[in-house]
């Protein structure tokens, strides 16, 4: 299943959810409440945060790899794409993850690509009603890839 769309301008947006073990039931409890605005975009996420928002919400949630099992650098992977707009990842600063490193470089690499990722229930709620939801979004992204051509061209 790959009903991604390629190019990041448009209405549509394709949303990355994440959630570590402690915040699930947070992250499920925001989707539920967010779900009308939701179900008009594409959305993807780890393996366990995505299928348990589809049970319980109905949404339906493209699923990567588990966390631990690579499923950040999978959603790291497709910002690097162009792929992903937004990411809202209810990570867990109370709990040390196996993982980390790749927590840390899908955080870093939403930071390089400008992609803006909501860590907790207040910022999401920000980002999900902003009004770059409902706009066309020149997506910052490919401004960034051209500016890697041209830099790269130079070497
Ligand atoms: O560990 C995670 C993010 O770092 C989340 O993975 P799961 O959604 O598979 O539990």
């Amino acid at each position: 299943m790959d009903d991604f769309i390629t190019l990041t301008i448009g209405k549509k947006k394709n949303i990355a959810l994440i959630a570590h073990d402690g915040k699930k039931a947070e992250l499920i409890q925001w989707c539920q409440n967010h779900k009308s605005i939701l179900e008009k975009h594409f959305l993807c996420g780890t393996g366990t945060t995505a299928r348990m928002i589809t049970d319980k919400t109905g949404l339906p949630v493209r699923g990567y790899n588990s966390g631990p099992l690579g499923g950040d650098q999978q959603i790291g992977a497709k910002i690097v794409e162009g792929k992903v707009d937004f990411v809202v990842f209810f990570s867990d600063p109370l709990t040390a993850q196996p993982h980390d490193p790749d927590v840390k470089a899908l955080m870093r690499i939403a930071q390089v690509y400008d992609i803006p990722m909501a860590v907790n229930k207040a910022s999401a709620d920000f980002m999900i009603t902003s009004i770059y939801m409902e706009k066309e979004y020149d997506h910052d992204v490919i401004n960034f890839h051209k500016n890697i051509k041209e830099r790269s061209e130079t070497l």
